[in-house]
């Protein structure tokens, strides 16, 4: 029987993440720290006994160097790689490179929270979770879901809300749900589907 294995993490701490800075397509690097989570992410999946097939990434540092190091942790170094925009950041817009709590204090509490939460309301000049979905969705469903219903075993290193938009399908999230749903740093979401690709259990390594 086939495994239907799907994976998906998030970067490690960025360097941005540490300063509090909107990122998006921004492109810092790991934190130590970052480093560190990326390394356990790959530790924890092999204590647990996993191995992969095939890994899709972003074009930002953040997510490639995470899955470099997990994959390192995990010995399959030699894993066959898909890079693509599509599973970028969502763009934060204008807000990007600004600090969050300063962008609290000009434009208040609750219309920063709309910008970084809310289904489809987007950043100045950027993409709503909306947006996000456009775009990643139509990716994973003419790229990686078919390697996963294939029975291949996938593991996406990606983004804090382009692996949301995942999610929200994934997991059958409402605009209202999605707003909560928040993906820890380095904590990798394991997923098994069903041959109809909705989801038959989840694990989440975050607890
Ligand atoms: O800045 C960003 O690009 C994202 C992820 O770090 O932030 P937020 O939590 O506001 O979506």
């Amino acid at each position: 029987m086939s495994e239907r294995l799907l994976v998906l993490v998030r970067h490690g701490q960025s360097e941005w993440n540490l300063k509090n800075l909107f990122t998006g397509w921004r492109d810092p690097d790991l934190t130590p720290l970052g480093v560190e989570e990326a390394k356990q992410a790959g530790q924890r999946l092999k204590t647990e006994g996993y191995q992969f097939d095939i890994a899709f990434t972003s074009v930002l540092s953040r997510a490639q160097k995470t899955l470099d190091l997990a994959l390192a942790e995990l010995g399959q170094t030699d894993l066959p790689i898909t890079r693509d925009i599509a599973l970028n950041e969502r763009d934060y817009g204008d807000l990007s490179g600004l600090n969050k709590d300063d962008a609290r204090a000009k434009w208040g509490e609750e219309q920063v929270h709309v910008w970084r939460r809310s289904y489809d309301v987007p950043p100045p000049g950027g993409e709503s979770l909306k947006d996000t979905v456009a775009r990643t969705l139509p990716y994973y469903v003419t790229q990686i879901l078919p390697k996963v219903l294939q029975g291949n075993r996938v593991l996406v290193a990606a983004h804090g809300n382009s692996l949301r938009a995942l999610i929200m399908v994934l997991e059958n999230h409402t605009p209202e749900s999605i707003m909560k749903r928040e993906l820890a740093t380095g904590a990798p979401v394991i997923y098994r589907l069903k041959a109809d690709s909705t989801v038959e259990s989840k694990i989440d390594l975050a607890g």
